[in-house]
């Protein structure tokens, strides 16, 4: 199948080096130094999945319609990346490869000929250098749309996907949203330390601060009305428990997800763009969950300081003492 994939970086580029490697035809796009690396050498994949090394057409925007689009880009760029492709796109099946709760309907406003769905994934990559990307933490993603069962259209191209990497169709994919959006509180806290999420969670006391940071959103999705999917044995019922549980047992919930993701330090996406001097993606993960409390009549205090420390992060370029983020987050 001919594979286009619109921001070839840590994700994309670890789903082109992947796809690629499974014999499809795959176009990728990249920026700067990224497209000139891709020209040259290809995307070398490395880690989780084994050692790949795929020669792909790469430019700038694609130049070929495909039969299936990956939009693999932070969730702040998808509406410009994805509209600078509209006219080739529109009509091709979109999924899009993003945290935060916005993705598919961005996706599907700007392409209103397309099918859009959705992926979440669990995989950990990190783009280390142009063109190159490690894989530390393999894992199954998820694929779906909107609050029903999978449609047969996402079952098909979970399928062809799996070929490649594993991809399972799931029902009430916003739900799923959700459970990755708690997931991601795994995401502020590394980022505004400049560790590693392992080295974080190691931390009594910044383990403490991403419990209640998990805590809050969870209460804040059951306020929404929010039914959480199933994502890596995390779930609308255990999620429900998690969130009556004092912090002091709470904390076995991040425990739990640090052991998943094994020992190679991660650093997650967030830090990722913090360390190339990029804008993050955080008003579409803890900035969300103030968003949603808001909509609901609460606060997010907790998510709502996790924010405004990465945006310092951003703006400072350079992580902030330990003591400074415990000063700073109401725990
Ligand atoms: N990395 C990970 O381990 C995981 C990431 N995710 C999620 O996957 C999504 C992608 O993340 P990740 O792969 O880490 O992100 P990266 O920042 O590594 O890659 C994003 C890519 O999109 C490109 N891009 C940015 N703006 C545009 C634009 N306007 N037009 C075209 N391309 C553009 C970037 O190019 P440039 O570098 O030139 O800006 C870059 O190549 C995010 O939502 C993230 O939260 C989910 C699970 C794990
Ligand atoms: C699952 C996790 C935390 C993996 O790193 C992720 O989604 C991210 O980095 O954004």
């Amino acid at each position: 199948m001919r594979i286009g994939i619109i921001g070839a970086g840590a994700l994309g580029g670890t789903f082109a080096a992947l796809l690629a490697r499974a014999g499809h035809d795959v176009e990728v796009t990249a920026r700067g130094a990224g497209l000139a690396a891709i020209r040259e050498g290809g995307i070398r994949l490395s880690g989780g999945y084994g050692d790949a090394h795929a020669t792909v057409s790469a430019g700038e925007t694609l130049a070929a319609r495909p039969d299936l689009v990956l939009v693999c880009t932070k969730a702040q760029d998808a509406a410009t990346a994805i509209s600078a492709h509209a006219a080739l796109i529109d009509g091709v099946p979109v999924v899009v490869v993003q945290n935060g709760l916005d993705g598919v309907a961005t996706a599907a406003r700007l392409l209103p000929r397309s099918s859009c769905m959705g992926l979440l994934s669990i995989i950990a990559a990190n783009y280390t250098e142009p063109g190159t990307v490690r894989v530390t933490t393999p894992a199954t993603s998820y694929l779906g749309r909107g609050d029903g069962p999978a449609d047969a259209e996402c079952v098909e191209v979970a399928r062809v996907l799996s070929g490649a990497v594993p991809v399972v169709a799931v029902d009430g994919f916003r739900g799923a949203q959700w459970t990755k959006l708690i997931v991601n509180m795994l995401n502020a806290v590394p980022a505004i330390v400049g560790e590693s999420v392992q080295d974080v969670v190691d931390d009594r006391r910044l383990r403490r601060v991403v419990a209640a940071s998990m805590r809050e959103a969870v209460r804040v999705g059951i306020a929404r009305g929010i039914r959480f999917g199933s994502l890596q044995g995390l779930g609308d019922r255990r999620l429900r428990l998690f969130a009556r549980l004092p912090l002091a047992i709470g904390q076995v919930l991040p425990w739990a997800m640090r052991v998943r993701m094994g020992g190679v330090p991660n650093l997650g996406s967030t830090q990722q763009s913090l360390r190339r001097g990029q804008p993050t993606e955080i008003d579409f993960l803890n900035g969300a969950v103030v968003r949603e409390a808001s909509a609901a009549g609460l606060d997010a205090p907790v998510s709502r300081a996790l924010t405004a420390l990465v945006h310092e992060v951003e703006r400072r370029g350079e992580p902030l003492s330990r003591e400074r983020l415990l000063a700073d987050v109401p725990v």
